[in-house]
């Protein structure tokens, strides 16, 4: 019989772009993430959508290594998370919430400064740092502050800034939070254009279900720490019946509304935390 060999490295190119098993996470005693089973198809957008509250970004942090698991399982693109945190953080690009770009610089130094400490190769930053801005139609306003930019042009602004590295999973927390019908239709415009021109994986949260409908390949619905519903906007609009929206849905899974109430989908605090940005 022959001796046990050492551990195969898994098989990136085969595996899923994201595989979260049995997925845990307590603060004190407030469950965030409650037992989330997940697999995230390369190249796809996948939607994660559910109220202020669901456990979204806690779920994120911990696919994005930002926060180890309670309890469970991450691996991205065949990578366990927990045992190759460097090599995880150099196939993902990741947008969050909060303030990432610098209004005292301009969106190409903005974006230079990612590159640097993503550690693209000297030799080739300049080229990335043009290719990002260029995918996300910032290039004639690169030399600009983004002081002076827009609400709009600064979220595509610190999607650059993710991209600047090539990742294989672009990881978005809330995109178009806070922004106009107009400019949330050109950011999701980008991510799609983006994800067509580099095959690129895109993970998004979102509130807003009719831009789950539209843009996302398949969608989850979370709510209280869990995963209520899976699958194709449309699956799951079919699946309640004829003229269902995610809106339908989500309140016949869950029993909640997503418009109003405590906690609800539109809560006003996530839209002033991106209405300061760079105020
Ligand atoms: N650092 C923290 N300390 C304590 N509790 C937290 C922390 N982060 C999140 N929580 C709690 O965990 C739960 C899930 O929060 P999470 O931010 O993951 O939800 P979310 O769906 O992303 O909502 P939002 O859109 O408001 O960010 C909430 O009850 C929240 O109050």
């Amino acid at each position: 019989m022959s001796e046990p060999g050492p551990v195969p490295e898994p098989r990136p190119a085969a595996e899923a772009a994201v595989r979260c098993t049995g997925l845990r996470h307590s603060f004190g005693g407030t469950r965030a993430v409650d037992g989330v089973d997940l697999e995230i198809r390369p190249g796809e957008v996948f939607g994660l959508l559910g109220p202020n509250g669901a456990g979204k970004t806690t779920t994120i942090r911990m696919i994005t290594t930002l926060l180890p698991a309670g309890a469970g399982h991450v691996t991205v693109f065949g990578l366990d998370v927990a045992r190759r945190r460097m090599a995880v953080r150099r196939l993902i690009g990741y947008v969050p919430q909060q303030l990432s770009a610098d209004g005292a610089l301009t969106g190409r130094e903005n974006v230079a400064l990612f590159a640097r400490l993503f550690d693209v190769p000297r030799a080739r930053r300049t080229g990335q740092v043009r290719g990002a801005l260029e995918l996300v139609g910032l290039l004639d306003d690169a030399d600009r502050p983004a002081g002076r930019y827009s609400g709009g042009m600064i979220r595509r602004l610190e999607l650059a800034q993710a991209l600047v590295s090539s990742p294989r999973l672009l990881v978005l927390d809330e995109p178009t939070i806070g922004l106009d019908p107009v400019a949330r239709s050109a950011v999701w415009d980008r991510i799609s254009e983006i994800r067509e021109r580099t095959g690129m994986t895109v993970l998004v949260t979102t509130h807003y279900m009719d831009e789950a409908e539209q843009y996302c390949d398949r969608v989850a619905l979370m709510h209280a720490g869990r995963l209520r519903a899976l699958g194709t906007p449309a699956e799951l609009e079919t699946g309640l019946g004829d003229g269902s929206t995610l809106d339908d849905v989500f309140r016949s899974v869950t029993g909640d509304v997503l418009e109003t109430g405590t906690g609800g989908i539109r809560d006003v605090r996530a839209t002033r935390r991106t209405a300061r940005r760079l105020g």
